[in-house]
């Protein structure tokens, strides 16, 4: 058996008291189980609750996945911040959908996200921007995200020019600079069960109605 393979069976999962999940009191919207599972998530000291995988597809259909942060949710979805040149920018701009994942593991909880997603312009992207740190702003402003970087004497320079410019113009927002809405088509909710009768809740959109499925774990 190769190391990966002991190892992972050997290591607990789902262990320990997990929340239960009442479907008799759930409400009309995901939005608002979200808020409230979100709100459970860092009431009870969940590390980084607001940490999701966002899944995109390249135009050859290949999936792509990294972890970005949740900046926001309201009517629009589920809003996230990046760069639209990086990959995953070309790769919204190629094929405006995704996927978002979060993970509780504290409490057994997963909650997955679906659909479409919409670009909440230059407004938004400016509020966003500038309400980063500093060097947060400095990261966003040395050049595309998910470049190579073929010289590092180069980068080094860029580092040093961007943070010339952010002292020169603190208002400085790159044109690059997107935050993007996934406007759901379908949440589910999912709770984990140490006896595995996992208790999973899903939502999905029909015209403008949401329509609640219970699906086996
Ligand atoms: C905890 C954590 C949070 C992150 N948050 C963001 C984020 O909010 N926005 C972002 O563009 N990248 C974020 N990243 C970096 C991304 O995971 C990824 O490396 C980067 O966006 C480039 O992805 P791409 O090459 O697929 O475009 C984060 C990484 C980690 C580990």
């Amino acid at each position: 058996m190769g190391n990966v393979s002991w190892l992972s069976r050997s290591l607990p999962i789902m262990a320990g008291e997990l929340p239960r999940f009442d479907l008799g009191y759930v409400p009309a919207e995901p939005r608002e189980l979200f808020l409230r599972w979100f709100g459970e998530a860092v009431a009870a000291g969940v590390g980084e609750p607001h940490v999701m995988s966002l899944c995109t597809v390249d135009e050859d259909a290949l999936p792509d996945v990294r972890v970005l942060v949740l900046r926001e949710l309201d009517e629009r979805g589920w809003h996230f911040a990046t760069d639209r040149n990086s990959d995953k920018g070309r790769q919204l701009a190629a094929n405006p959908a995704a996927a978002l994942g979060f993970h509780w593991r504290e409490q057994g909880r997963q909650v997955r996200v679906r659909g479409r997603v919409v670009d909440l312009g230059e407004a938004a992207a400016t509020a966003d921007f500038l309400s980063r740190s500093p060097r947060s702003r400095l990261a966003s402003m040395i050049g595309a995200q998910s470049g190579v970087i073929a010289d590092p004497a180069a980068e080094e320079r860029a580092w040093s020019e961007a943070e010339e410019r952010l002292a020169a113009d603190p208002g400085f927002v790159p044109a690059s600079h997107a935050v993007y809405a996934v406007d759901p088509v379908s949440v589910e909710f999912w709770q984990g069960d140490p006896g595995r009768r996992h208790v999973r809740l899903r939502y999905r959109r029909s015209a403008e109605v949401w329509i609640q499925e219970q699906l086996r774990g």
